[in-house]
């Protein structure tokens, strides 16, 4: 008989990798400490405690590219399978100085957790460089792009491991990735990427499908609050693929976009920022709202204790901390980017009331039409954008309902209620397909 969960478990030896990112805001040790409570909560049986805490397989890979200047560089290339029991697994790849393991293995978790929710058949991966795209000139990014992709070509595959675009990774990446990899295997094979240019194999809606579904995600939690969407303010942190279109779709819905920012500060207008304005605007400028005219500045940290009824993360892990949650305003969180609150900041959110609408809900809409885009990649035949748009919405309210019915049943957080929901499909999936056999 299955040994019932207990919390002393020490990950097996070969994931215990070195890494400086060990202190409070460490992703993984966040997305571990949620696992641990909705684990305990079910009961989990403590070999699959253990499984689903590992990640399947981890892959490094160091990716040489001659820099325009002459010179080699090289650099660190990550991709991590955490779970591949509901299918061939799916994440996507991050571009960024500061990627690391920890990160890596904690957002193809987040992966595994967020197809589960939505009901996507596809584990969890996702892939990362350790680079500054920033500093990097196209045909140095496209050269890396192609090399990591090779480095990986056994790894990746339409029922294997299908990546997507994620932080400072686009359309373009992902043609790169497509070609390289169907070059390697002397065929076209669009379906080995999702997220790539409608010419060549994408689908429609994919580019807004993130923000998308954020929009939805914010409308059923206003509902659960009765608040209606042209009473309430809105801010949105980050105004990238993610943060400008969720922007763009809650103004269209009758919200006040009150703030936006990105890396270069926030940009607050009481009475609602032209957010078409401020798209164009970072599309001339670089991606940035550096310079934005139609709005004052203020600091990201201010952005997060705007007095809004909404507020929108949608840039990175880490934003809402133990240090800030307190200072928080708003009456509904919902999470776009991946793991931006930290587990000690939780608790806090949580005393003070606020509604919740975790990542792995209420960003799940990208993956959701990256299936989409996979299915139509497969038959050969493409959708029209309604009929993406009315599947999407429908997965992302059933999703949002299914998660709210079980965090009413355990009477916990909207997170944990996702996490008890996503860990209880992967383990019944394990315990039919045998792992006790
Ligand atoms: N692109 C997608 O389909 C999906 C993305 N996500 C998550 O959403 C988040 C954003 O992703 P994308 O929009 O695709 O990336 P992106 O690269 O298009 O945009 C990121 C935005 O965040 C801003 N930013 C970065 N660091 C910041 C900071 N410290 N403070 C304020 N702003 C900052 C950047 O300036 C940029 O505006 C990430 O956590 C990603 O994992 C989640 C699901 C799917
Ligand atoms: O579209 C996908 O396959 C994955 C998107 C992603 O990386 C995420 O949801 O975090």
């Amino acid at each position: 008989m299955a040994t019932p969960f207990k919390r002393d478990v020490t990950t097996p030896a070969l994931y215990q990798e070195p890494t400086p990112h060990v202190d409070k805001d460490n992703p993984f040790q966040d997305m571990m400490e949620r696992f641990d409570y909705a684990a305990e909560l079910l009961e989990l049986d403590n070999g699959l405690y253990k499984y689903l805490r590992s990640s399947s397989r981890i892959h490094i890979t160091s990716v040489p590219v001659v820099m325009d200047s002459g010179d080699l560089e090289v650099f660190q290339g990550y991709r991590v399978i955490h779970n591949e029991v509901l299918g061939p697994s799916k994440g996507g790849i991050r571009f960024a100085p500061d990627v690391h393991l920890d990160e890596v293995k904690a957002l193809a978790a987040w992966m595994t957790w967020k197809c589960a929710i939505v009901g996507v058949p596809f584990g969890g991966a996702k892939g990362g460089i350790t680079c500054d795209p920033s500093t990097m000139s196209p045909g140095e990014i496209e050269r890396l792009t192609r090399r990591y992709t090779a480095n990986l070509l056994d790894v990746f595959g339409p029922d294997k491991d299908i990546p997507a675009p994620d932080m400072n990774t686009n359309e373009q990446v992902m043609a790169w990735l497509l070609d390289t990899y169907s070059m390697h295997v002397r065929r076209t094979e669009p379906a080995v990427v999702t997220g790539k240019p409608i010419s060549i194999g994408g689908s429609q809606g994919r580019r807004e499908a993130t923000g998308r579904g954020v929009m939805t995600s914010t409308l059923s939690a206003m509902e659960k609050l009765g608040l209606r969407p042209g009473q309430c303010t809105v801010a949105v942190q980050g105004f990238g693929n993610v943060g400008s279109i969720a922007a763009q779709l809650l103004r269209e819905q009758g919200c006040t976009i009150v703030a936006v920012s990105d890396v270069s500060g926030g940009y607050y207008n009481a009475n609602g920022i032209d957010i078409d304005a401020a798209i164009a605007y970072s599309e001339a400028h670089g991606r940035s709202l550096a310079g934005f005219d139609g709005a004052e500045t203020i600091t990201n940290e201010e952005l997060l204790a705007l007095d809004v009824d909404v507020l929108a993360p949608c840039a990175r892990e880490n934003q809402i901390t133990s240090k800030n949650a307190a200072d928080v305003q708003a009456k509904i969180i919902v999470e776009g980017a991946n793991g931006p609150t930290t587990a000690n900041a939780d608790e806090i959110l949580s005393d003070k009331g606020i509604l919740v609408v975790p990542d792995i809900l209420a960003n799940a809409g990208g993956v959701t039409v990256s299936y989409f885009e996979w299915v139509q990649d497969r038959q050969g035949y493409f959708w029209s954008l309604d009929r993406v748009n009315r599947r999407l919405d429908r997965m992302m309210r059933s999703g949002f309902d299914a998660v709210y019915a079980e965090t009413t049943k355990y009477d916990v957080p909207m997170r944990i209620g996702a996490y008890v929901m996503a860990i209880e499909k992967v383990a019944n999936a394990l315990r039919l397909r045998g792992i006790y056999a």
